[in-house]
């Protein structure tokens, strides 16, 4: 219909593609089932909102995704927000690693249109199935002008939230996805409330563009906790990633008997980047560190696995600490 916004489903799998045994079965079924063209027939209030078409990009658990299949799916996206004929593009994923693809999206495409990544707790097949409102509003928010350049975006549970900002907090509600920062905003019944929008860069505002990235440097996450020891930085050093995430403790602090370990590694040229494990805060400069002196990086309020998607894009640019550093405090 003309009138109607055209609206793309790229389908990659999960929950939202996932069928269990029986409707009780909320928890145990099996992710990635269901094709594209059945979870679109399965929604025929779409076509109210939208004309929309699925393109079958990969059928997967989200936590199988590769850095290939990253450059793919968002290569896809690129080349469909340069078409005339798509006004808005929904990508439905795996909750796991949603918030790391919905980074990446945000910031390597080149467009204003809306870009919504969306997935479900729960398999269509189960009782109080969240899937069917999420896509439904993915779709609605994808194919709306006032979604427009605001980076890419998540939909779950109502709520419209900053791919940057947004993590999977729980893993077993459908109260899965929050931010500290809190959502921009609501979708209810086909309408978006607004109540704030990001400041961080991002699509058209980014410095990185996927239409000029073809690979991905090694970048690996090593946690902090009690009894922490220096195997994992040092096989990390030794296979040659480009950099090292540590998913500190506290503010990003690190293991006094690991320090010597880190320093030798950014000496032998692996960039060091602090982060936390702790859920929600930020890491400060120099606080817990003297990260001037040693020559670190700090990952902002990023949790490792963001802190690691922004550091393999910047990494495609430079490796220089200091601009790193500046793309860490923009982004
Ligand atoms: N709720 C989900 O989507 C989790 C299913 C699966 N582990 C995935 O991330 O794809």
């Amino acid at each position: 219909q003309q009138a109607l916004p055209n609206v793309v489903i790229l389908a990659t799998g999960g929950t939202i593609a996932g069928a269990g045994a029986s409707a009780v079965n909320s928890a145990t079924y099996a992710a990635a089932k269901v094709g594209v063209e059945k979870l679109i027939a399965g929604l025929p209030e779409l076509s109210k909102i939208a004309n929309v078409r699925g393109e079958q990009v990969f059928q997967v658990a989200s936590e199988s995704l590769t850095n290939d299949n990253l450059l793919t799916l968002a290569k896809r996206v690129s080349a469909l927000s340069k078409q005339a004929d798509v006004d808005g593009i929904v990508i439905t994923h795996g909750t796991d690693t949603l918030e790391e693809t919905a980074f990446f999206l945000t910031l390597t495409v080149h467009t204003s249109k809306p870009i919504i990544v969306v997935g479900s707790m729960r398999p269509g097949t189960a009782l109080s199935a969240d899937g069917a409102l999420n896509l439904y509003d993915a779709v609605s928010v994808a194919g709306s002008k006032d979604a427009a350049g605001k980076g890419v975006l998540v939909t779950m549970n109502d709520n419209i939230d900053s791919g940057r900002d947004v993590s999977k907090n729980v893993n077993i509600k459908t109260s899965a996805f929050s931010s500290q920062w809190g959502p921009l905003g609501m979708v209810v019944e086909g309408k978006n409330y607004w109540f704030r929008a990001p400041v961080k860069r991002h699509t058209m505002n980014s410095e990185f563009d996927i239409d000029a990235i073809n690979a991905l440097p090694p970048v690996e996450i090593a946690m902090g906790y009690e009894g922490v020891s220096s195997i994992a930085i040092d096989a990390f050093a030794k296979s040659g990633v480009k950099a090292i995430i540590h998913g500190g403790t506290g503010n990003g602090s690190v293991a006094n008997r690991i320090v010597p370990n880190l320093q030798k590694a950014r000496s032998d040229g692996v960039i060091v980047i602090r982060s936390s494990r702790v859920a929600d805060g930020f890491v400060i400069r120099n606080a817990e560190q003297p990260d001037d002196k040693y020559d670190w990086v700090v990952a902002h309020d990023l949790r490792p696995q963001k802190a690691r998607i922004l550091a393999m894009v910047a990494l495609t640019k430079t490796s220089d600490t200091k601009e790193l550093q500046r793309i860490f405090w923009e982004y």
